[in-house]
């Protein structure tokens, strides 16, 4: 790599305005971290957090804490932290479980909301395979039919439901939320969005688009640590007629009730089922403090300008589109051999993932990466190719 492009990198991370933000990651000089889209940097000060949360509120207060250290209330709380980085409103996001289950507990109440003679319920054909598995079940047991879905193929009268993945796990295509979602609604039908890969990466405007249901993981651009809770997002409107699949005595309107028929509680809750992961959902409410004046306009931005900037230095060709509308936060190559050269790359400090068949992927997180980390990371990648 030239000497022109190392000064180009310089000169754009002088100018840039998130920069300040990677002091606040456990991040070593050594390597270029370019794998936040599997799993997001550890925030510096999450440790000490986590210190407290061990040993005086679990250790000392013990059962005291879920009232009086706010553990109780922890899914809720964090849900509004993260509902500004998506466009949602307080009171419309709930953290807990896996993505995979808040999948589940969304689309089948999408169903559930959706005309019962609609008999159709679509599904991202490119879809990261989990929310495949868990639509086929879904449809399954609501006596639908799984039809797959290219953005842009008609919905109609029998359309029930459409899941749809913002960003293309494998390619970093960023879908058409806004027209797809308005499709949907033009047709009869709900939009439930699987947020994995745009939540901290890029605006959603989940509100602004009138979303139906939305799910997400905390653990790649939002930092949330491995396994962090997911989150759902149910429409205000949506709330008081949102019938989980999942209901459990955390749903319940009054849990410590403990009464044998289900009234579900009003608002987010109704999104909980059981008794919250708290550590990892500490953890993660924690972790959110990077975002405290961080607009995530500017978080896109620098995403798009760091995507391009790798894409003017590489020569492999890019599964990702050009197109700044149609590009999440990541660059993905075709390369032969992609499993092996990105052991190389790991083996040169370049972090970088693979997927099948033949898929190099690099994630560009803002709060963290830098201009000279692309710059490095396509050098590199040149002399492994070489
Ligand atoms: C689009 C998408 N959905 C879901 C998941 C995973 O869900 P879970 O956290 O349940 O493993 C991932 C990544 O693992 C993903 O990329
Ligand atoms: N969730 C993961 C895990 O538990 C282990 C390794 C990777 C992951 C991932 O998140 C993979 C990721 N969703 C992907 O886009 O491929």
């Amino acid at each position: 790599m030239s000497e022109q492009s190392a000064a180009r990198a310089a000169e754009l991370d002088a100018s840039d305005e998130l920069a300040v933000c990677r002091e606040l990651f456990s991040l070593d000089k050594e390597t270029v971290y370019l794998d936040g889209n599997s799993l997001g940097a550890l925030p510096r000060h999450v440790p000490d957090r986590m210190r407290d949360v061990m040993e005086r509120e679990w250790g000392q207060l013990r059962i005291r804490s879920w009232d009086e250290s706010g553990w109780w209330t922890a899914p809720e709380r964090t849900g509004d932290r993260i509902a500004p980085i998506i466009g949602a409103a307080a009171g419309t996001t709930v953290v807990g479980d896996s993505t995979s289950v808040n999948v589940f507990k969304a689309l089948v109440a999408a169903i559930r909301m959706a005309d019962p003679a609609r008999d159709e319920v679509l599904v991202d054909a490119t879809t990261f395979p989990t929310d495949g598995y868990v639509a086929e079940s879904a449809a399954r047991m609501t006596g639908k039919r799984l039809v797959p879905y290219t953005p842009g193929d008609p919905m109609g009268p029998r359309t029930a439901a459409v899941l749809v993945n913002h960003v293309d796990y494998r390619t970093g295509r960023l879908h058409d939320l806004p027209g797809i979602t308005a499709a949907a609604h033009e047709a009869g039908a709900l939009a439930v969005w699987d947020l994995c890969h745009s939540a901290g990466a890029l605006p959603v405007g989940l509100e602004a688009h009138e979303v139906d249901f939305a799910v997400g993981c905390t653990y790649k651009y939002l930092n949330g640590g491995p396994g962090s809770p997911a989150f759902l997002y149910v429409r205000p409107d949506h709330q008081s007629s949102f019938d989980s699949p999942l209901p459990g005595w955390n749903s319940h309107a009054d849990p410590f009730g403990m009464t044998p028929d289900f009234t579900p509680g009003t608002g987010a809750v109704r999104g909980r089922v059981g008794t919250p992961d708290i550590l990892s959902m500490l953890a993660l409410e924690s972790a959110l403090d990077v975002w405290d004046g961080v607009s995530i306009e500017a978080v896109r931005a620098k995403s798009l300008a760091l995507t391009d900037f790798f894409l003017e230095h590489v020569t492999l060709e890019s599964v990702t589109p050009a197109a700044h509308a149609e590009r999440g936060s990541q660059v993905s190559l075709r390369c032969a051999d992609a499993g092996a050269v990105m052991k190389e790359l790991i083996a040169r400090g370049v972090v970088g993932d693979f997927r099948q068949p033949d898929i190099l992927r690099f994630g560009f997180t803002p709060l963290y990466v830098g201009f000279a980390d692309a710059e490095r990371a396509a050098a590199v990648l040149a002399s492994v190719l070489a």
